[in-house]
């Protein structure tokens, strides 16, 4: 068999870090043969509770699961890692925006951006799941500059997947015919998705669904679907947040079906739909090889560009107050 992966995952013992590690040590992440070390990194106060969830994860026996450590020290839970998820954060309550968030969790990814700088593997790859995704994804990949911008990213597939979901309600196909929806921007209620380019069953999306609903339904159901679920769990998205993390890294690993993209957050070079450098934005992007890429050469509808342009604004607002307060050089 081949040598375990390192897998870290920050926050390990919340809502999510519970969801995302058996998924992980079962194989759902590299697959049936690969082997998997997991580090759990959390605040000295939650590594008992840490700890909890590796006995369970022993418990389940897991063929793959070649270890598990704990830890309070970024420097140490990142040595080695493969793959950086970026969970641990301050959850949005309710009644808070993510703009609220800012100050208490930029000192958070700053130090992990640093340790994952000095100690990651040559092939690490990050994706940041704590609110603010996007800009904590900034954050962290400001902190490590000798690791490739595009191997920082932010988790957007959620609302991709929500996007995908409330289509198919709404055209009665099943999930698995829709292809090619995206979300461009932040994951926040300011996110713009988008089904110019989808289609439902081979057909395009735009023939099937009136632009009342998109802008009525659609597009605030998905975007605010956070905080409806805030209202009805008390609790912010856990298993659903967890599969889309595991999306998002499987389909960076293995790559995306011929002819499909997905919507992930990651890092823009300033060249893709006017974008500015240094944001991490949410992008269709499909992977080849190990490596994410932006679909280049849409036509974008006045519609779309406005919404990608808000999204700049909102990403750039985010960016100048953390830089404001020293994260970001
Ligand atoms: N990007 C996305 O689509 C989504 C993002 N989220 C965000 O994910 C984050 C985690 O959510 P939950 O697991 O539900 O929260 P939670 O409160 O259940 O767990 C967070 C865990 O992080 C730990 N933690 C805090 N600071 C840490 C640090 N410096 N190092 C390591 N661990 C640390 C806490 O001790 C806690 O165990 C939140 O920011 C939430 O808003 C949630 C859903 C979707
Ligand atoms: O809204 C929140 O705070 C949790 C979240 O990111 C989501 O469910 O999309």
């Amino acid at each position: 068999m081949a040598d375990p992966r390192i897998v870290t995952v920050t926050g390990a013992a919340g809502h999510i870090g519970y969801a995302l590690l058996f998924r992980i040590a079962s194989g759902q992440l590299f697959g049936p043969d690969v082997p998997v070390k997991l580090n759990l990194l959390e605040i000295p106060q939650a590594v008992h509770a840490a700890e909890g969830t590796a006995m369970e994860l022993d418990d389940c026996a897991f063929p793959l699961l070649s270890g598990i450590d704990i830890f309070d020290d970024a420097a140490k839970a990142f040595s080695g890692t493969n793959v950086a998820y970026l969970v641990g954060a301050r959850p949005r309550t309710k009644g808070m925006e993510r703009a609220d968030l800012l100050e208490a969790n930029a000192g958070i990814f700053g130090p992990q951006g640093a340790a994952i700088n000095a100690g990651a593997a040559d092939d690490v790859r990050v994706l940041v799941v704590g609110n603010p995704a996007n800009t904590n994804a900034v954050i962290a990949q400001n902190a490590a500059p000798d690791v490739p911008a595009d191997r920082f990213t932010s988790m957007m597939r959620l609302d991709h997947n929500r996007a995908i979901s409330q289509l198919a309600h709404k055209t009665g196909a099943a999930v698995s015919d829709i292809k090619n929806v995206v979300v461009w921007g932040n994951h926040s209620a300011d996110q713009y998705p988008d089904v110019s380019y989808a289609t439902v069953a081979g057909r395009p999306a735009a023939d099937l669904v009136d632009d009342a609903w998109l802008s009525e339904e659609f597009r605030p159901t998905v975007a605010k679907r956070g905080a409806a679920i805030i209202a009805a769990r008390g609790a912010s998205s856990a298993a659903s947040a967890a599969n889309a993390a595991i999306d998002h890294m499987h389909s960076w690993i293995h790559g995306t079906p011929e002819g499909e993209w997905v919507t992930a957050g990651v890092y823009s070079d300033g060249s893709h739909y006017g974008v500015p450098a240094g944001l991490s934005f949410g992008f269709p992007v499909t992977s080849a090889d190990g490596e994410y890429h932006v679909v280049d050469g849409l036509e974008i509808s006045d519609a779309t560009r406005a919404g990608i342009d808000h999204n700049i604004e909102a990403l750039r607002e985010e960016y100048d107050a953390v830089k404001a307060l020293g994260f970001i050089k």
